[in-house]
């Protein structure tokens, strides 16, 4: 009886087809499996062309409505708080506390949303500008004295010395532990079997974030012991918020969200960046184009010492294309997840309230439907395209009331590092660049790239 309920769960209507797999594993196994190529993953492939857009199934033990469907992902995106609720699995809770952003709703989430958005907003992002370039350069002013670098390594360190330093003024140079080590050890395991005993990845990975929640509580700690008088990070504000006395907001939440920050800022943008690299490398007209568009920007600029302004950088129409087309086949956020908080009726179907609701951006994306040949790399796409928030098409940075608050940030870090990498410097790749998306978009033997200033690539040539 119990295995017919597993497979035929109950329903006030018509469930979307689809199958439970097996008991407790459901088809967990086979949404994990690597898929190495830039295409829809198998599992959503042959399922959409079995069941349609709208399919059931069962993943790390929760019935789950997946959804490939454009207009019923832009209703789920829409009706956040009323229909449908974010949420994400109880296996993601474990790694990423049980205050994670996803889980926050009403008015502490507002204000949280609001302090991030303050902190990476467009007039916060216009005085950063010349810290980003300056970050950028010095960066790739170190990796080119180098025989080969790890780009995704080394452009996660650098974000995240940079965002760590915004968010929570952590210098490494000035700590005596390593902030960014625990990280690692964090990551390394996040997408591995959960079994918590010493030697497994996943162990690893909780003691990373046990070490990282400690060293994040010790520095705020420290900050409220010596408080700073002008408000300029996220824990002078917290600080404040908590010293109210009538706030909902607790030390642990507001140490669980900085854990989450940090772990969004830097590992997403960082592939996006190192994605970026690669289809450069491997379309050469788009890297012309965009290092045309860089060049011009140094060169009709009237005062030749002062670095990039915003104007120049509203300007970079080819970067934006070429970043929307990056994230578009990137498909870094493989899944958004949310909750039905009532039945929910569509097309025929009903979604039963309090199932798991997962919206596939790589599906939207790579649909040939709606982007003509998907998997080409083709920025100029874009050229009649909206380009600014999300659509019915274009997701990946979310969509309605909680679409990224880091989409702006994201975009300066990205358009910043390519004019500074382009405009002085050319790369080949040494070894490594296979995608392997298991689900989320991996290079599993590193992209090791060299890296080298282009007048000393012109004089050696010169020399030859
Ligand atoms: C390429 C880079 C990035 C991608 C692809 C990306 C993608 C996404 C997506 C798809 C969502 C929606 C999740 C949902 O609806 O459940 C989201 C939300 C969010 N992102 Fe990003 N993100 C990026 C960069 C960043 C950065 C740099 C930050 C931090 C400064 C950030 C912070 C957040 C936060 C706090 C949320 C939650 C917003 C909310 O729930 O309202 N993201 N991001």
């Amino acid at each position: 009886h119990w295995v017919y309920r597993w497979r035929n769960p109950r329903c006030n209507g018509n469930l979307p087809p689809g199958s439970m797999g097996w008991p407790l594993l459901g088809e967990t196994l086979h949404f994990f499996a690597p898929n190495p190529t830039w295409d829809t993953p198998p599992f959503l492939k042959h399922r959409i062309k079995r069941y349609g857009s709208v399919f059931r199934t069962s993943l790390v033990g929760r019935p789950v409505i997946v959804s490939t469907d454009s207009d019923l992902n832009y209703m789920i995106f829409q009706q956040e708080g009323q229909l449908f609720q974010s949420w994400y699995p109880d296996s993601f809770t474990e790694v990423f506390g049980r205050q994670n952003v996803g889980s926050l709703h009403g008015y502490m989430y507002k204000y949280l949303k609001n302090m991030v958005l303050y902190l990476f907003g467009p007039e916060s992002l216009k005085k950063m500008l010349h810290e980003v370039e300056s970050v950028a350069a010095t960066a790739l002013e170190k990796w080119a004295g180098q025989e080969s670098v790890e780009l995704k390594e080394a452009t996660a360190n650098m974000i995240f010395d940079l965002t760590a330093k915004k968010l929570i003024s952590y210098d490494p140079e000035k700590s005596s532990e390593n902030l960014r080590e625990s990280f690692v050890d964090f990551i390394k395991g996040l997408i591995s079997f959960p079994l918590d005993i010493p030697g497994t990845a996943y162990h690893k990975c909780l003691q990373g974030r046990k070490k990282a929640m400690k060293m994040l509580k010790n520095m705020l700690e420290d900050r409220r012991a010596n408080p700073r008088k002008v408000k300029t990070d996220f824990f002078d504000y917290v600080l404040e918020e908590l010293d109210r006395g009538d706030s909902i907001l607790t030390e642990a939440i507001a140490l669980d969200l900085m854990f989450v920050l940090l772990f969004a800022s830097f590992e997403t943008t960082s592939l996006a960046i190192t994605v970026a690299v690669k289809l450069l490398r491997d379309n050469p007209r788009a890297l012309q184009e965009l290092t045309e568009e860089h060049e011009n920007i140094l060169r009709n600029r009237e005062n030749k010492e002062s670095g990039l302004t915003w104007k120049e950088y509203k300007s970079m129409a080819f970067t934006f294309q070429l970043i929307n087309e990056t994230v578009r086949l990137a498909n870094i956020v493989p899944g958004v997840f949310r909750k039905a908080l009532k039945d929910v009726k569509f097309k025929g179907y009903t979604i039963p309230a309090g199932w798991a609701v997962m919206v596939c951006p790589p599906a939207v994306h790579l649909n040939p439907v709606n982007y003509k040949d998907p998997l080409e790399f083709n920025p100029w796409r874009w050229e009649r395209m909206d380009q600014k928030g999300a659509s019915k098409n274009f997701m990946a940075f979310g969509g309605g009331m909680r679409f990224c608050v880091g989409t702006d940030f994201t975009k300066v870090q990205m358009a910043v590092f390519l004019h500074c990498l382009v405009t002085k410097y050319r790369w080949q790749t040494v070894r490594g660049g296979e995608i392997v998306r298991t689900p989320g978009l991996q290079f599993p033997n590193g992209f090791h790239v060299k890296i080298t200033e282009r007048q000393t690539e012109s004089k050696s040539n010169t020399r030859i």
